[in-house]
């Protein structure tokens, strides 16, 4: 038996829609794997309710078969499903790990990105990899059309997550098709600061960075109070604020003495609009690691 433990992810970081994304500290999914003549699945854990254990419909049996890796497959999930925490990529993740292991397939950890990538496909109709490259490699990844890289940065962060559901796939319909040179340009130069930032550390330059006006103002009409919590992290010391990934969760980037008062700003606020959330203060983070068990 071989288990993996692969963490939740923050795609897009606001100007670089599917193609930035970090690895979180926490939380995380664990995935064990036992070979087996057929893959079977057993889901447990944070939304487990919500996630089919039928292996044509969870993310982890599009990667087995990808790795023509047959198992029986436990998820105990730390990441809850349709939160904007990559949670479906977690699985996938970890299971590409887990099941290369398992199967000594011999695959490196960038060579396992499109396979995890897979598990994507299966729930969102797109194999973007900017959830599944982080949670595999860890650190801040950028997936461009011309590979996958990776660079490690500490940057404190607060991922809060509201008591609602956006599946990515009703995220993608509303991110508009085309683009005005203006907005390319200030997009170029967002991101541009962002990468800076994460190659220096600096929580000013990536908080500047993420700031989007082409699919975030799209993407934040689908979370009640989203405006609100993100007026109230920056008044707490918020260095920037953007929805993660698809939502619904929101992303605060932060020095870490302020990490504190901006995760409680952020759920105050939620809370004023009558919405329950609860805020992770987390950190960028390793990529999927193998237990010993
Ligand atoms: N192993 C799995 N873990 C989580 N969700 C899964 C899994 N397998 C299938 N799903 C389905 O995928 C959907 C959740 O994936 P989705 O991409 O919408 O959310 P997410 O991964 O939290 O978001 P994001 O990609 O924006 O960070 C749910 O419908 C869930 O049932
Ligand atoms: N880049 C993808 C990530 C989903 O987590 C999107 O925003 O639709």
């Amino acid at each position: 038996m071989i288990a993996v433990r692969a963490p939740a992810t923050s795609a897009n970081l606001g100007s670089g829609f599917d193609v930035f994304g970090v690895a979180l500290s926490h939380p995380a999914d664990v995935v064990a794997v036992e070979r087996a003549e057929e893959t079977t699945i057993e889901v447990t854990g944070t939304g487990a309710q919500y996630i089919p254990e039928d292996p044509e419909s969870n993310v982890v049996g599009a990667v087995a078969d990808a790795l023509d890796a047959p198992a029986h497959i436990r998820i105990d999930k730390g990441v809850r499903p349709a939160s904007g925490l990559g949670s479906s990529a977690a699985s996938a993740a970890g299971a590409a790990l887990a099941l290369d292991r398992l199967y000594d397939r011999g695959n490196s950890r960038e060579e396992l990105v499109p396979i995890a990538a897979e598990g994507e496909a299966v729930v969102s109709g797109t194999a973007h990899t900017d959830n599944v490259a982080p949670s595999l490699l860890g650190g801040f990844t950028v997936s461009s059309t011309d590979g996958i890289r990776s660079v490690d940065a500490s940057i404190p962060l607060v991922a809060c997550l509201p008591d609602v559901a956006v599946s990515t796939r009703d995220a993608r319909r509303v991110v508009p098709e085309t683009v005005d040179i203006e907005s390319l340009v200030d997009t170029v130069g967002r991101a541009s600061t962002l990468t800076l930032g994460m190659c220096r550390s600096d929580p000013e330059l990536v908080g500047n960075g993420m700031i989007d006006t082409v699919v975030t103002p799209a993407r934040a009409e689908l979370i009640t109070g989203y405006a609100d919590v993100r007026d109230a992290a920056l008044e707490a010391g918020a260095t920037g604020v953007t929805v993660s990934g698809a939502g619904p969760a929101i992303l605060a980037c932060c020095r870490t003495s302020d990490r504190r008062s901006v995760a409680a700003a952020m759920v105050d606020a939620f809370l004023e609009e009558g919405v329950d959330a609860r805020a992770y203060q987390t950190e960028i983070g390793p990529g999927a690691t193998v237990l010993d068990r």
